[in-house]
């Protein structure tokens, strides 16, 4: 994955995850594959849309105890995935055994797939921060915090909205990576979504990805659509 627009697959249906990629034709796409979707479909889902050459996100955002997230992770590297995720609110101990897991769980000789830990979902805003989660500092600066602790557990990268990338940057440095949903279009619904950024915004603040879901999947023309945000995700590469 080199800067990847990564469509979510966000499907109720195998049927209609079908139908919506034959619209791509043969083009090798970067694809997440969520809770949704693995849930229903288990690791055929990964094996069926690995063998059209898709690159892979896989996102179970994986969070218990260290124990648990190690054997998982282990599981898990058995699937050709490139990407994979936890929740950071895990903690570093959580985090790092997510890592041995993976390095345990993948042949010799081959890469473990990237690593990468969500800080605060991009559905949740200030207020909820502060009066649901009872996190007193300001967003930016939560999130830079846990990018640390995700750094400093060996992981190679978060998950974070566009807005927090400068932020994250200045204490990770650039070569961390920042996958960033919550992508939408000025004239997008913006659904549950609360910190949202354009493919243009997110590039020019420093994203490496951008994940993209219902303002493609939903849209009347899916393939125009996604041939629109990628113009715009490439317009300051
Ligand atoms: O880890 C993720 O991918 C993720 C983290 C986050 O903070 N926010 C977030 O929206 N996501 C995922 O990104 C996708 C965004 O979908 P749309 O809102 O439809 O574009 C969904 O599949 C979410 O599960």
């Amino acid at each position: 994955m080199q800067h990847p627009l990564i469509i979510a697959l966000d499907f109720d249906s195998r049927v209609k995850r079908q139908h919506f990629l034959e619209g791509f034709g043969e083009e090798p796409l970067d694809l997440k594959i969520g809770m949704e979707g693995f849930y229903r479909e288990g690791a055929t889902v990964i094996e069926e849309l690995k063998q059209k050459g898709h690159r892979i996100f896989l996102d179970l955002k994986l969070h218990d105890i260290p124990n648990t997230v190690h054997q998982a992770m282990k599981a898990l590297a058995n699937l050709e995935i490139d990407l994979v995720n936890v929740h950071a609110a895990g903690g570093q101990k959580m985090m790092s055994a997510a890592r041995e897991g993976l390095e345990a769980g993948t042949k010799s000789g081959q890469n473990r797939p990237k690593l990468i830990g969500v800080t605060q979902l991009t559905s949740t805003d200030d207020q909820m921060l502060s009066n649901e989660l009872l996190i007193q500092q300001p967003m930016d600066e939560v999130v830079a915090h846990y990018a640390q602790m995700t750094a400093q557990s060996g992981l190679d990268g978060i998950v974070c909205s566009a807005l927090e990338v400068q932020k994250v940057h200045e204490v990770c440095g650039t070569d961390f990576l920042t996958v960033t949903p919550g992508i939408r279009m000025p004239e997008d619904d913006k659904g549950d979504q609360h910190r949202i950024v354009t493919p243009a915004q997110a590039r020019q603040n420093g994203s490496w990805g951008i994940v993209v879901g219902r303002s493609i999947t939903q849209a009347n023309d899916p393939l125009t659509a996604y041939q629109k945000m990628k113009q715009e995700w490439e317009r300051y590469a």
